[in-house]
């Protein structure tokens, strides 16, 4: 099984290695070429205007676009969940492209700049449920989008609640439709539509080891439940992030001490 894993910018070198302790080889893709080599994709966290030129640049988006087309299952984390929302909000002054795919609006910062980056349980009950171990897992919010509209074949797949106070918009000009973004008391932090998977928060870097491999397996289970490009890109056949079934993941084993990069 191989993942491609796009490495213009942001956090590839994490997933690559996230995938390898799970024994599955990522493979970087820079060029449009080399998405013919992978039946899936992680597009990962980093600077999404930054990543959208370089792609640009690399006439990456026609290849892209293609892809989630053919049902190809692709997971955006953070910034790539920006990539793949069919519009994004609190873009930079110029607006920036998008893969789309997503039924979904993105709100780019939604939860402030990068010192209000933030670590934060997650609830996801129906995980516990499932598969066991405790009822929630760490989310890595590091300058993190939200979703703030879904559209009906999206699944909600976690979402968190969030203190007023909490809630942070950027005041600048260049950030725009602030007023669109009504602080919720609960923001959508992860979905999924048939072959597409985003998450606002960074499960590559999470040392957790039980929520790192539930989600990453959760992606690669969709690879076998979509196959490779048939999917008509509607509702998943599964809701929320429970349908690791079948593999011995360790989750009624005592879960790890998560270690939170920002202590
Ligand atoms: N950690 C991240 O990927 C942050 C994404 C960032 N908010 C952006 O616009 O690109």
């Amino acid at each position: 099984m191989v993942v491609g894993v796009l490495a213009l910018q942001g956090s590839f070198n994490e997933h690559i290695a996230a995938l390898k302790r799970l024994g599955v080889k990522g493979v970087e893709i820079r060029k449009p070429d080399q998405l013919q080599n992978v039946s899936s994709l992680i597009i990962p966290g980093g600077e999404s205007t930054t990543m959208a030129r370089l792609a640009e640049y690399h006439n990456l988006f026609p290849a892209l676009r293609e892809f989630v087309k053919m049902g190809k299952p692709v997971w955006g984390t953070c910034a790539g969940l920006i990539f793949l929302a069919n519009k994004a909000v609190g873009q930079k002054l110029g607006g920036q492209e998008l893969v789309g795919g997503l039924d979904c609006t993105v709100h780019r910062n939604f939860f402030g700049s990068q010192i209000q980056s933030f670590e934060a349980e997650l609830s996801v009950p129906a995980l516990a449920s499932q598969e066991g171990g405790p009822e929630t897992f760490r989310g890595v919010f590091i300058r993190a989008p939200a979703v703030l509209d879904v559209g009906p074949d999206v699944d909600v797949l976690a979402d968190y609640p969030v203190p007023s106070n909490k809630v942070l918009y950027s005041s600048s000009t260049v950030e725009i439709q602030e007023e669109n973004a009504m602080p919720e008391k609960k923001v959508i932090v992860a979905v999924r539509q048939g072959n597409l998977l985003g998450t606002a928060f960074h499960p590559e870097l999470t040392a957790d080891t039980r929520c790192f491999l539930c989600r990453h397996s959760y992606f690669l289970k969709m690879m076998s439940e979509v196959g490779e490009g048939t999917s008509s890109g509607g509702k998943g056949t599964s809701s929320g992030i429970v349908v690791v079934g079948g593999e011995n993941l360790g989750f009624n084993q005592q879960p790890k001490i998560d270690l939170p990069i920002f202590q």
